[in-house]
């Protein structure tokens, strides 16, 4: 649950989120739970980044972009889009899709694979090679997750065959269990027949 830490764009651990834990409607727990285990048939396991995210939270990401002098975390995480253009182009939503319940963020890895040591000194880029991205035991996606670029777009041709190919299978699978994709984020995935579909909820994980 990267926004119970500091390894996140914003650098800090994010308000709401006081505890390791994936909140998310009984619909899309269930649902995740099928693909999941269609994922495990194929020697894979879903690694979930966010689910659930409070509106409290969404207004700590909000505060946070109006503050243009705090660039910390750019290079790691939106090297290419200007700060103050990270809502108006999509990246981050002032009304989040998560704090419905039934969205989440997440990738595949391979099963038994750990997470590896990141080194806290290293400046890494989120639209590099393997060696340069934050250590993640995720398949290659192409870039790190919530890398705000043109490159984590699912379907932008640049990274490669074998790239599309990994997000176009975490996107069979999860479209299966009844999950739509955000295009322009490869690790972003909503319930279709979602039960909360207007419903913006505002309490803490703890
Ligand atoms: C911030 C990123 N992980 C994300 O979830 N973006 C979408 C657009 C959202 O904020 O709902
Ligand atoms: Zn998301």
């Amino acid at each position: 649950m990267r926004y119970t830490t500091n390894n996140n764009f914003v650098g800090e651990p994010i308000t709401g989120y006081q505890a390791t834990a994936c909140v998310l409607t009984t619909a899309a727990a269930s649902a995740l739970a099928d693909a999941q285990a269609q994922a495990n048939l194929q020697g894979y396991s879903l690694k979930v980044y966010d689910c659930f995210r409070p509106q409290r939270a969404v207004d700590h990401f909000i505060r946070w972009a109006a503050d243009l002098d705090d660039q910390k975390m750019k290079a790691a995480f939106y090297p290419d889009v200007p700060k103050d253009e990270l809502f108006s182009r999509g990246y981050i939503a002032e009304r989040s899709g998560h704090s419905r319940g039934s969205t989440l963020d997440l990738t595949l890895v391979r099963l038994g694979s750990t997470q590896p040591q990141a080194d806290p000194m290293a400046g890494y880029d989120c639209r590099g090679n393997e060696a340069q991205r934050y250590p993640d035991n995720s398949i290659n996606m192409g870039t790190s997750y919530d890398c705000f670029d043109a490159l984590s777009h699912t379907d932008n041709p640049d990274v490669g065959d074998d790239i599309l190919a990994n997000r176009h299978l975490l996107r069979d699978l999860m479209e299966a269990a009844g999950f739509s994709n955000y295009d322009q984020e490869w690790w972003h995935y909503t319930l279709r027949n979602e039960p909360f579909s207007d419903q913006y909820f505002d309490f803490a994980i703890d």
